[in-house]
Formats: structure tokens, C-alpha cells, sequence
């Protein structure tokens, strides 16, 4: 029987079945983070366990980080939680890339950067953008401390078989319009509850076309479309991206590829769901609300009242904007922001660098706007300091940061004042996430670079030389 890539998966990894109960399916790679690993761990040292498969597992140090002045960590439990992995890696023998280490950053970003993330796989770590390494084919998803304990224990997890979902993006991308875009189109389209009991494949031509850091874009944010997980079955570009990087397989790499491609869905699988857009109706996207979903092409306005179809949305409308503090029918392009953070496991990666670089080359930042650069990991840092990048930023009046998670939840001392408005590259602007009182807009790394340079959301596809 013809079958899509989420059930070839979950099928070779079937530990335990049984008519009517979740399965039991079998982890390959288990990673760590400091948030929400120390009751797990603790929970086996209470129980006195011990780690499986501790070379199964990696460790990083993400959220809590500071971006500048590494050592000194005010905060006393970030410090606690830090100082608590170091602990419990070396008990436990699993790899860590703490905070000095140059493998160090953002969890979701290390892990195809290492060659870890890999097709067929399946992935879980105690975060819910654990959806990003989909993008290489493996069935990746985040899962809870008390999960993650379990994990730590058996290597295995107890899950009911989700519902499988297409998303097809036809034709070809715009000028001016990224993955980021994509994604933020999908959800406004379609709704944050979309992928209820679901696990996305994106398909279609405008996807096959992406590169693997768009994919990783992509995949990252099914969790804001309510999915379990996104994947995007694995071609040559999977492949390519994975020749020769540290942890991917180095003898045989041909015979593992070959049976990675395998694994793409069949021509024939059908799917419980379907969803079609065509890249043709997507233009660079901005937020203006308080979930994913709110959002417009950058040349709308804001919603009006009248335009709700029912009272709730109504309501839900009218508390964001208060929120927000924006009015009904408002042009995007007249929204003053404060604040630019370029960072997080959605856009932090090198190519989002690239991007940025080239909008913002020559230009300054608008005066009375923070501009923040967080580079997704410290691989990812140098290899934008080797191609000039940092120098092109700071000449122009951004901050350039060490990695880690940074402005997207604020853990650190990252954070936007109450009432001020960011223009972020991270994936989620529910109330208070970039702080108590924040708003945030999200957008791609070419948009919030453009923001950057005059002080209020904007079209970048104004900035046309940016993509010659
Ligand atoms: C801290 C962690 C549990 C959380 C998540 O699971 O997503 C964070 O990464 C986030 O993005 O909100
Ligand atoms: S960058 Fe943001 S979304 Fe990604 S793992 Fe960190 S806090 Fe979560």
C-alpha cells in the first residue's frame, strides 16, 4: 500500500502495538536543553536510573544565555539551570555544548548544523520547535519534561498515531518572498488550529525549490499551526545539505542516501487532510495581532470590525488591537516599531544573516530604533563574521550578539520594554513573549532589516537591489 513519509516512519519505529492504545515508538536522537531537562533528570536520579542511550542524547545551552557579557548571569535561576545541566551531562555522560563550547546555540539550529538531524529519524526534545528538524524528513516533535524523563530511561515514547496532513504550496515564490512568508500566509490562511491531532507534509513546487534553511523555516513553525509536527520528505537538496557535516553518517554516506530518499512519500499516498495555496497569492507578510494567524501581506490594513464573520472574532480582534495598541483599519506600512530583533530557531541561521545583510548594506538604522542581530549558534556566528556580515551590522547601528534564544522569549536580559514594539524574526507573538507588556510583529530577516532602516514596517520589496 502506497504510504506518505509520516507512516513509514512511525511504522520502523514500533517498539509496542496494541489494537486501540498508543504505540510505543522508538527515539534515535533525544535532544537537551536547560529549561526542561532538570526535574526529568532528577526524576531518574530519585528513581535511580539511568540514561539508555546517552549517546543518543545532545545537550545545549539556548534560552537562558546572555548574548553579551556571557559570565555574568544576574538571574539566579537561569544561573541555577545552567550550572544544573553542566551537572547533570557529566553524571549522566551525555554530550553538552554549554555556553564556551563552539558548538554552542539554539538547540533547533545545532542540530542539522551538526549533521545530527537526519531523514527518518525520530526526534524529540523538551521544546515545541522541535518541528524545525522535519525539514530534513524525520518525524521530529517536542515533547514534555515528563516525556523527556521517560526518554532518558527507555529511549522510547508512548504516542498515539497522529492524523496526516498535506499542505501543498504550488507555483513559484514572488520577488521579495521567503519561506518566512510562506509559513505566516499558511496559518493566516488556514488558522493556528489547522494541524489539530495532525503532522504536516509540505509539498508542492514553491517548496521543493526552497533550500534546506527555508525548509528548516518552514517546519519550525507547524506547532503555531496547532500540528504535532511539519516534515518535508528528503531530495538531493536534503542530501547535499548533509554531505560531509560532523555527525552525519561518513562511510556509506551513498547507501544511507539511498535510502533516505526512499523514503519519500509515495506518488499514490493519500493523506486524512489536504491544503492547497498558491505561492502566487503570498507577498511579504507581517503580524499585527497577538497570534500567528493575525497577519496581512505588508501593502493590507489591519482588519476592521465589520469584517469579522462572527462575534468571537470580533472580540478576538478587539482585544489584540488593545493589545497592540492599533486601530481597526490601519495601514501596515504605518506601524512605528522600536525595536529589531533578528534571531531565533525560525530565522538565525546563515542564509537569514545573508539576507538581512544585503537590505541593510549602506544604509542606517532609523534613529530611536534597537536593532539586535542574534546569530543562531556560534558555527553560524563565524561563519557570518568570515563573510563580513558582523562588520556590515555594526557599521550600519545594529548590536551583534552572541547566539542563543535571546529576544524571542526573553529568558535573558533580552527583552522589549512594555509598550514598545519589535519587529521579530521569531515565531511567536502571543502577549508578553518578548517581555511584560511587549508587541510584536512578526516577519522575515528581509523585512525586519528594512523595518530596521525606517522605523516602521515597510515593503521590502522596495529594496530591490537587495535581491539582484
Ligand atoms: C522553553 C520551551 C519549553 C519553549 C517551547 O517549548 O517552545 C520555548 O522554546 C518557546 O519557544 O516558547
Ligand atoms: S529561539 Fe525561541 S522558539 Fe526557538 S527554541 Fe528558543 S525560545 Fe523557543
Amino acid at each position: 500500500m502506497a504510504k506518505t513519509i509520516i507512516e513509514k516512519i512511525w511504522d520502523t519505529h514500533i517498539v509496542v502495538e496494541e489494537q486501540g492504545k498508543p504505540d510505543l515508538l522508538y527515539i534515535d536522537l533525544h535532544l537537551i536543553h536547560e529549561v526542561t531537562s532538570p526535574q526529568a533528570f532528577e526524576g531518574l536520579r530519585m528513581a535511580g536510573r539511568s540514561v539508555r542511550r546517552p549517546d543518543l542524547c545532545f545537550a545545549t545551552m539556548d534560552h537562558n544565555v546572555p548574548t553579551i557579557n556571557r559570565q555574568q548571569i544576574t538571574d539566579v535561576v537561569a544561573k541555577k539551570q545552567m550550572t544544573t545541566l553542566e551537572k547533570n551531562c557529566e553524571e549522566f555522560g551525555i554530550q553538552l555544548a554549554n555556553m564556551d563550547h563552539p558548538d554552542q546555540g539554539i538547540v533547533h539550529i545545532i542540530g542539522p548544523e551538526l549533521g545530527l538531524t537526519q531523514p527518518g529519524k525520530t526526534i524529540v526534545c523538551g521544546d515545541s520547535h522541535t518541528s524545525t528538524h522535519g525539514a530534513f524528513g524525520a518525524l521530529a516533535f517536542g515533547i514534555g519534561t515528563s516525556e523527556v524523563e521517560h526518554v532518558l530511561s527507555t529511549q522510547t515514547l508512548w504516542q498515539a498515531k497522529p492524523k496526516t496532513m498535506e499542505v501543498r504550496v504550488t507555483g513559484e515564490l514572488g520577488f521579495g518572498v521567503t519561506a518566512k512568508d510562506v509559513i505566516l500566509a499558511i496559518i493566516a490562511k488556514f488558522g493556528i488550529d489547522m494541524g489539530t491531532g495532525h503532522v504536516i507534509e509540505y509539498t508542492g513546487e514553491a517548496i521543493r525549490n526552497m533550500t534546506m534553511e527555508e525548509r528548516m523555516t518552514i517546519c519550525n513553525m507547524s506547532i503555531e499551526a496547532g500540528a504535532k509536527a511539519g516534515l518535508i520528505s528528503p531530495d538531493a537538496t536534503t542530501i547535499e545539505f548533509l554531505r560531509g557535516r560532523r555527525y552525519a553518517p561518513q562511510e556509506n554516506f551513498e547507501q544511507f542516501a539511498a535510502e533516505w530518499l526512499s523514503l519519500a512519500s509515495d506518488k499514490e499516498a493519500s493523506y486524512d487532510t489536504v491544503h492547497v495555496i498558491d505561492a502566487k497569492e503570498i507577498s511579504p507578510f507581517v503580524t499585527w495581532g497577538t497570534n500567528p494567524a493575525m497577519g496581512a501581506g505588508i501593502q493590507h490594513t489591519i482588519p476592521t470590525l465589520a469584517d469579522c464573520p462572527t462575534e468571537a472574532d470580533k472580540v478576538a480582534l478587539q482585544q489584540a488591537l488593545n493589545y497592540m495598541g492599533l486601530e481597526q483599519g490601519q495601514a501596515l506600512q504605518d506601524i512605528a516599531i522600536q525595536h529589531v530583533f533578528i534571531g531565533s530557531c525560525t530565522n538565525a541561521r546563515l542564509s537569514d544573516l545573508v539576507e538581512a545583510a544585503k537590505v541593510v548594506e549602506g544604509r542606517q538604522v532609523a534613529k530611536g530604533v534597537r536593532a539586535l542581530i542574534v546569530p543562531g549558534s556560534q558555527t553560524t556566528k563565524k561563519q557570518a563574521e568570515e563573510l563580513g556580515l558582523d562588520k556590515v551590522f555594526l557599521d550600519a547601528g545594529f548590536e551583534w550578539r552572541e547566539s542563543g534564544c535571546s529576544m524571542c522569549l526573553a529568558m535573558n536580559d533580552d527583552s522589549v520594554p512594555a509598550g514598545e514594539r519589535c519587529a521579530s524574526t521569531s515565531n511567536r507573538n502571543f502577549e508578553g513573549r518578548q517581555g511584560a507588556g511587549s508587541r510584536t510583529h512578526l516577519m522575515s530577516p528581509a523585512m525586519a532589516a528594512a523595518a530596521a532602516i525606517e522605523g516602521k514596517l515597510t515593503d521590502v520589496r522596495k529594496y530591490e537591489m537587495a535581491f539582484v
